[in-house]
């Protein structure tokens, strides 16, 4: 993940949490450490009888974060222990970032500045032995679908295209599952656009593809201007490390979804975002919690970071002035169960 702006800095225009990077942040930089123990267990639970243990990272992963300017945090999550079966250990990894180029910048730049900042940072997940590694909603491009032009649809690329085979090396060299959500273009029918998860198999293979099934209407997300429900139904992929399904963005806010992932054997359910505080952010924490414990399965969320701003006026259809600025992605700390 890119490196936050801290309390220290107070930087309530950037930042989530009142100038903090995250609610937990705050918490641990204002109470004591018992009280914050205690608000932790209440908030997000123990993991069996303790509290959530930070992993140590190789210092090829450290050294990546250092140089090219990203945070870097790794936590581990146990079940109780079995007398019988050895425990199997799954590394998830999530990747949040921000673009890097203005939205006025030619295309193909664009892209290829996100592949080039998203290089080191993979290639610290891949250090660190992540087994199954998911970026973000639509990773590759702006998240444009506000401004309902057409021309956003030119990032889009099919489930074999330039993203897949960027990540198909890393995949490769790391003997790593990637979950990756791009801007689909659907060659074979029409060039239909679809949000569409592609999941890379760690030898480089393409196991399969999910397409985003909820799409929402609602403020700056017209995200229907551009595609509709996926039909894909609730596919959920064997790979070398587990079961794994993806419920893209809007989807999170739909129980039967996460319902249905579970009963085709997820063991964990990916949910790549791009939302921003003034809509989701209270349900942040709780959705991915609830959807972990009452299916069973682990979810490992995420959400874009940044602030995303185009070239031309935009509404949401919501009567509020016309705007340019997207708002801000909040970054998603902690919410896998
Ligand atoms: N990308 C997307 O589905 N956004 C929806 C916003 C939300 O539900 O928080």
């Amino acid at each position: 993940m890119e490196k936050p702006q801290n309390g220290e800095e107070k930087e309530e225009t950037t930042a989530s949490f009142c100038g903090y990077d995250s609610l937990h942040r705050l918490l641990k930089d204002n109470l004591n450490p018992h009280h914050f123990q205690e608000v932790s267990r209440l908030l997000t639970g123990l993991n069996c009888g303790k509290a959530l243990e930070a992993v140590s990272l190789p210092e090829s992963a450290t050294s990546l974060s250092a140089e090219h300017g990203f945070d870097i945090q790794a936590f581990s999550f146990c079940a109780d222990k079995e007398l019988l079966r050895e425990p199997r250990i799954v590394r998830v990894g999530l990747i949040q970032n921000s673009i890097v180029l203005p939205t006025t910048a030619h295309f193909a730049d664009q892209k290829k500045a996100i592949f080039e900042k998203l290089k080191p940072i993979i290639e610290a997940a891949g250090s660190s032995g992540v087994n199954v590694l998911c970026l973000q909603e639509a990773w590759m491009m702006p998240f444009a679908f506000c401004t309902r032009e057409k021309r956003w649809c030119e990032f889009a690329e099919p489930v074999d295209g330039e993203s897949t085979k960027f990540l198909q090396s890393f995949a490769l060299k790391y003997n790593m599952v990637i979950v990756s959500p791009i801007l689909e273009r659907d060659i074979n029918h029409g060039e239909v656009i679809w949000n569409t998860a592609v999941v890379i198999g760690n030898h480089g293979n393409i196991i399969g593809k999910h397409r985003k099934n909820h799409i929402p209407r609602v403020g700056d997300f017209n995200e229907s201007t551009y595609y509709m429900e996926g039909n894909t139904g609730h596919p959920v992929f064997e790979t070398a490390f587990g079961k794994i399904a993806i419920n893209i963005c809007y989807g999170r806010h739909h129980p039967l979804n996460w319902l249905a992932f579970g009963l085709n054997g997820a063991e964990i359910v990916f949910n790549p975002s791009a939302t921003v505080g003034e809509l989701s952010e209270p349900m942040w924490p709780i959705e991915a919690r609830n959807a972990a414990i009452a299916n069973s399965y682990f979810v490992a969320s995420i959400n874009r970071v940044g602030t995303e701003t185009f070239p031309n006026q935009f509404t949401s259809g919501d009567g509020k002035p016309a705007h340019a600025d997207f708002g801000h992605f909040y970054p998603a700390i902690g919410t896998a169960c």
